[in-house]
C-alpha cells in the first residue's frame, strides 16, 4: 500500500487492475496455492476472473510491487525494450545463481561476456563438435538403465544432460567431481524460485548451502587452472572455463574469480535442467499418444535407413531432417512450460497498452500463460505435435527459449541433446512407470514427486 501511495493519485491511477493482497506476503500464498494444488493456471485465471483478460495485473510478489504480463503482445514488447526494461530476478534467484552472473550484469557486460560464451556452444559447427559425445553419452546412459532394473528416469536424465553440459564447460572434471557437482545442483534448484528466507527448514536455506559448496568446487578447478596456466602448462582444447580466465575486455581487463564462478554457476544450471525435464516429458507424451509415437519412430526408422554404411552414428544433417520430432519437441516445450515465468525490473516509467508500469517495479512475464492462451494455440490443453506442421510462430507467441537479448544461448544444443535422446528411445526401447498416476510437483519444474520411477527395457537388439 505504501509503494503504490507514494506513486501519487494521477500515475496510480493508470496501474492496470489487480490487487496486492496480504500484508508482507502479498500474491506469494495465492501463487503457491495454485502451484502445489496441480493446477498452475489457476493463479493467473483468478486474476482474468476478477479484473478481466486485459493481460496485465498488479500484485505485490517476492516482497516487490510487481506488474504480470500475460499475452503474447505485451511480454513481447517487454522483451525487446532493453531501454526500459532491465534484469529483475528474485532475490532468491540472484543470490543462489549468483550476483555476477548474467542475472544482474550491466547490459554492455552482458553483451561481451554472451558472445564470448554463446559462440562456442551454438551454431553447426560447435554442435558438430559436441554431437559424438552426446550420442554415445545417450547410448550408453539408456544401455546401463536398461540393465539396473527400477530406476528414476529424470534423475538419469539430468545425469545425461549434466555429463554434457561439464564436458563443455569443465571438460577435465573426474567423476568425484561430477558427483559432487551434481548432487549441489538439485538442492540449488529446489530453492531458486522459493522466498530467500535464510532458515533451517526453509528451501532456500539448504539451496544456499549448496551454493557454497559448488562455489569451494569450482573454485578448487580455477585454482588448479590458474597453477597449469603460471606453469606453462598448455592444454590442446580449450573449454569454457579456460576461455573466461583467458577473456580481456577492451580495457585489457579478466574476469576476477567470483565473475568465472558466478557464470560458471548459471550455466551448469540452466545447461542441463531444461534439457533434461523436457526429455522426460516428451517421452512420456510419446508413450501416452502411440499414434504419435509410431510417427515420430517412422520418421527415425527413415532416417537410419538412408544413413550410408560408412557413416559412424548420426550427423547434425541426419538430426536436421527430424522434422516431425522437432515439432514433438516443440510441442512439449509450450505444454510443459518448464520456465513458465520470467523477470524483468521497469527502469523508468513505462506506458504499455494504456497503462503505468513504474520505474523500479518488477514485471513478471507469464510465458505459460501466452503458451496456454486458446486464441494464440486453439484447444490449448491438447498435446498436438501437428498444431506446429508449416507454422512459424509470429515473434512473442512461442516463448519457450524467451525472446530478444536473453533468448536461450543454449536452445539449439538442448534441442539437439533432447532429440538424440527420443531418437535413441524411440528406435531402441520401452519405458513402464512403477506409479503412472504420480502426483506432479510445479515447483521449481514440473515433474512427477517419484521423478519417474520406471524400468527401461530394450526392444531392439540394435541398440
Ligand atoms: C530445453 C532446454 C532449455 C530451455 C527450455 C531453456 C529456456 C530458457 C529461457 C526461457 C531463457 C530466457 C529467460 C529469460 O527470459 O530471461 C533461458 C536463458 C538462458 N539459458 Fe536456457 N534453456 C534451455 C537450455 C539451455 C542450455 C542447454 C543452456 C546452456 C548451454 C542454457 C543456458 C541459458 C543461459 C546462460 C541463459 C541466460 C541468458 C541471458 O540472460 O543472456 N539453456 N533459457
Amino acid at each position: 500500500w505504501a509503494r503504490e501511495a507514494s506513486l501519487g493519485a494521477a500515475r496510480r491511477a493508470r496501474l492496470p487492475p489487480g490487487d496486492m493482497g496480504w500484508p508482507v506476503v502479498g500474491a506469494m500464498w495465492a501463487f503457491l496455492r495454485a502451484f502445489k494444488s496441480g493446477n498452475p493456471d489457476s493463479f493467473i485465471g483468478s486474476f482474468i476472473r476478477r479484473f478481466g483478460r486485459g493481460g496485465m495485473y498488479r500484485a505485490f510478489m517476492f516482497n516487490c510491487p510487481t506488474i504480470l504480463v500475460a499475452t503474447s503482445d505485451a511480454c513481447k514488447r517487454v522483451l525487446m525494450d532493453d531501454d526500459s526494461f532491465g534484469e529483475g530476478w528474485p532475490k532468491a534467484t540472484v543470490e543462489l545463481i549468483g550476483r555476477k552472473s548474467f542475472l544482474t550484469s550491466s547490459p554492455e557486460e552482458h553483451r561481451r561476456l554472451r558472445k564470448l560464451t554463446a559462440a562456442p556452444i551454438n551454431g553447426f559447427d560447435a554442435l558438430s563438435t559436441y554431437l559424438g559425445f552426446i550420442d554415445r553419452t545417450v547410448a550408453e546412459a539408456l544401455h546401463r538403465s536398461s540393465e539396473a532394473g527400477e530406476i528414476e528416469f529424470l534423475t538419469e536424465l539430468r545425469r545425461v544432460t549434466f555429463k554434457v553440459i561439464v564436458q563443455i564447460f569443465l571438460t577435465e572434471a573426474d567423476d568425484a567431481t561430477m558427483r559432487e557437482l551434481e548432487r549441489s545442483y538439485t538442492d540449488l534448484n529446489y530453492g531458486i524460485r522459493a522466498m530467500a528466507i535464510n532458515l533451517p527448514g526453509f528451501a532456500f536455506h539448504k539451496a544456499f548451502k549448496a551454493r557454497k559448496k559448488l562455489v569451494s568446487v569450482l573454485q578448487g578447478a580455477l585454482n588448479e587452472r590458474r597453477v597449469a596456466t603460471a606453469k606453462g602448462i598448455l592444454k590442446s582444447n580449450m573449454d569454457m572455463m579456460d576461455r573466461l580466465i583467458e577473456a580481456e575486455d577492451e580495457h585489457g581487463r579478466r574476469l576476477d574469480d567470483e565473475e568465472i564462478i558466478d557464470i560458471m554457476v548459471m550455466y551448469l544450471n540452466a545447461g542441463h535442467e531444461s534439457s533434461a525435464h523436457i526429455s522426460m516429458w516428451a517421452t512420456l507424451f510419446l508413450l501416452e499418444n502411440p499414434d504419435i509415437f509410431a510417427k515420430a519412430k517412422a520418421e527415425q526408422e527413415e532416417i537410419i535407413r538412408n544413413i550410408p554404411p560408412t557413416q559412424k552414428g548420426i550427423s547434425l544433417r541426419d538430426f536436421r531432417k527430424m522434422e516431425y520430432l522437432s515439432q514433438v519437441i516443440d510441442e512439449t516445450l509450450r505444454f510443459v512450460n518448464i520456465s513458465f515465468v520470467s523477470f524483468r525490473e521497469a527502469k523508468k516509467d513505462v506506458s504499455l497498452n494504456g497503462y503505468l508500469i513504474p520505474k523500479g517495479w518488477k514485471v513478471q512475464l507469464w510465458y505459460r500463460s501466452v503458451h496456454m492462451d486458446p486464441e494464440v494455440y486453439p484447444n490449448p490443453k491438447k498435446f498436438n505435435p501437428s498444431r506446429w506442421e508449416g507454422n512459424t510462430p509470429t515473434p512473442g507467441t512461442f516463448l519457450a527459449f524467451g525472446l530478444g537479448t536473453r533468448l536461450c544461448p543454449g536452445n539449439d544444443l538442448g534441442k539437439l541433446e533432447i532429440s538424440i535422446f527420443l531418437h535413441h528411445f524411440l528406435l531402441g526401447y520401452k519405458l513402464t512407470r512403477t506409479n503412472p498416476n504420480c502426483r506432479i510437483r510445479y515447483l521449481p519444474h514440473p515433474r512427477p514427486v517419484d521423478n519417474c520411477l520406471a524400468k527401461i527395457t530394450k526392444v531392439s537388439e540394435e541398440h
